[in-house]
């Protein structure tokens, strides 16, 4: 047997067409755990295409992605029957939408929003789901007592932990973010990288997240994939392409930062 650790997730040649226009082409790259990947560029390059074709919200035209996950086989994501794959991805994979809203049940407490992906997993008894939710909402810096609060009576930042708290509570092994710190005061968006950074060491997750921040993808990220008309133009260590760009593409998204 090999030693050698296989990628959580594998992406072959993923193409996306609308109406004739290339919104994803040939994207390749791979994720092990512990890692984050940072996909930065303009707007329309493609990126939230392929974040929906990676979360199983769109298929791909071309392409594979391939998920190697602990007590099962390889598979490929697109490859799967359509239940197979609704059953699957809730199991192994968390999504954190730029608008906490969209990832959080709105009528339903904080503690229940935690609870109910361990539900939808088969856990059932009422006392081990309230106190892992209060485990919970103290690791995304929550005042447990809010537990049976609404998430409307929270404030911006506390609605996006709060999302965060129900997106790992499975301990999925892949996080797909999209801009999570998007909309947030300074000060907010700090202390939700702070937050971020530690989960990520503590649960060796792997991480793809799309942001036009490069602050963010700078502090978040290990490595870097810059998109530009749905093709990757450059990619490599985040501090390489951050620190020495060699497309001229994202030496102008650097220095446009910059210049700020
Ligand atoms: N459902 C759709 N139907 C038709 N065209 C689409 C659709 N979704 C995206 N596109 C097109 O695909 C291209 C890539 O769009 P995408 O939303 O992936 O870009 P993006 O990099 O995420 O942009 P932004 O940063 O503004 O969110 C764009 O030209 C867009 O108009």
């Amino acid at each position: 047997m090999s030693d050698v650790v296989k990628p959580v997730l594998q992406v072959n040649g993923l193409t996306k067409v609308f109406d004739r226009r290339l919104a994803c082409q040939d994207i390749s790259f791979t994720l092990h755990r512990g890692e984050v990947l940072g996909i930065v560029g303009e707007s329309g390059s493609g990126k939230s295409t392929l974040l929906k074709c990676l979360a199983g919200l769109m298929p791909p035209d071309a392409g594979n992605i391939t998920l190697s996950l602990p007590d099962r086989e390889e598979c490929d994501l697109w490859r799967l029957e359509e239940a197979e794959r609704e059953r699957l991805l809730p199991t192994i994979l968390a999504i954190i939408h730029q608008n906490a809203r969209d990832g959080l049940r709105l009528d339903v407490s904080a503690g229940g929003n935690i609870s109910e992906p361990l539900m939808t997993n088969g856990h059932r008894h009422y006392g081990t789901l309230r106190s892992v939710a209060m485990e919970w909402l103290k690791n995304v810096e929550i005042d447990p007592a809010r537990v049976d609060d609404l998430p409307q009576t929270f404030s911006g930042g506390m609605q996006q932990r709060l999302q965060i708290a129900r997106g790992l509570v499975t301990h999925p092994q892949l996080v797909l973010m999209d801009e999570p710190t998007g909309g947030l005061d300074v000060s907010v968006q700090a202390k939700l990288l702070d937050l971020l950074r530690r989960l990520v060491r503590e649960f060796n997750l792997a991480v793809v997240i799309v942001t036009h921040d490069l602050g963010v993808a700078r502090l978040l990220s290990d490595r870097l994939m810059v998109m530009q008309s749905g093709r990757v133009i450059e990619t490599g260590l985040s501090d390489r392409v951050l620190e020495d760009p060699r497309q001229p593409y994202t030496q102008l998204l650097v220095s446009s930062v910059l210049q700020v």
